[in-house]
């Protein structure tokens, strides 16, 4: 079974191309391949089939909106084997892999994912590197919540990109505070407002068209970047000084990102870097079981 490894800003992730989708994705099986001792280690799983392909198998009900049977679809788990809707940094990962492999001869074409079809442009492949911009879609304000991290509250914008966040902006936070803060144990947060869990991220308000962010992911923990994560930043981020549109730099542990704002879309724009390829043990993995 191969696989190849990357990141997007070391939001990292293993790559699973699967296109006759055989794999049993068992949760045992993405959480042990995902952990960084008993497995390869990755934030994420991206399996790459077609979305037909995993209709017919019977991972996907129905095609998303937008998507259809021929799009490449990313099928997205988090590392304790949940799925979720989308994964922006993801996204790129997976053009880049897709672009490299020679499996897409294209530049731009259709990622679909669970929160619908998300176009993408791929600029530029350098050896391991890549320039990739995501159409992340529609940007949907969810009201005010809050988080409390490390005993401190905060309170944030809720956002949904197709998947959920709540986006905390706070004045007082410098990039060295932000960094100081500690995020190991999970945000609390509402569970009435996220009745199936939430993102969270923790900003500074825009300085110089830029801001810092940490993330705490739902179905991971801290991880050095989020991609959707950073949408809902900038988001929040514009919001915080009353406006709707605009660019925004996003600086995360693990790099910087730019988003744009426009009439309620969002596009997503930073690099990928694929850093390994090989097999899989494929008594191992069978070993795992369901
Ligand atoms: N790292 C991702 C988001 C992955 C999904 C998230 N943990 C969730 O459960 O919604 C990104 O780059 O967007």
């Amino acid at each position: 079974m191969q696989f190849s490894k990357g990141h997007g800003t070391e939001n990292d992730f293993v790559v699973l191309p699967d296109l006759d989708v055989e794999l049993d994705l068992t949760t045992e099986r993405v959480s042990t391949l995902c952990d960084r001792r008993s497995g390869l280690g990755a934030d994420g799983l991206l399996r790459v089939a077609r979305a037909g392909a995993l209709k017919q198998a019977g991972v996907l009900d129905t095609l998303p909106s937008g998507v259809g049977a021929d799009d490449w679809f990313m099928d997205y788990r988090n590392a304790d084997g949940s799925v979720a809707e989308m994964c922006g940094n993801g996204v790129r990962v997976f053009a880049h892999f897709l672009r490299a492999s020679g499996l897409e001869l294209a530049d731009e074409f259709v990622v679909g994912s669970r929160a619908g079809a998300r176009p993408v442009v791929v600029h530029r492949v350098a050896g391991a590197t890549a320039d990739v911009t995501v159409d992340m879609g529609r940007v949907r304000d969810l009201g005010t919540s809050t988080a409390t991290v490390a005993g401190t509250e905060f309170t944030g914008l809720g956002i949904d990109v197709g998947n959920p966040h709540l986006a905390c902006v706070s004045d007082t936070l410098t990039a060295e505070t932000l960094a100081a803060l500690d995020l190991t144990e999970a945000p609390v947060f509402d569970t009435a407002f996220f009745g199936s869990g939430v993102n969270v991220e923790i900003l500074t308000a825009i300085s110089d068209g830029a801001v810092d962010m940490r993330v705490f992911e739902r179905g991971v923990g801290e991880t050095r970047s989020c991609g959707t994560g950073t949408v809902a930043a900038a988001a929040a981020a514009l919001r915080a000084e009353d406006r709707t549109e605009g660019e925004v730099r996003v600086r995360v542990p693990g790099g910087e990102v730019t988003v744009t704002i426009t009439d309620g879309k969002a596009t997503l724009r930073g690099p990928s870097v694929l850093v390994a390829a090989g097999s899989i043990d494929d008594v191992w993995w069978a070993a795992l079981g369901g």
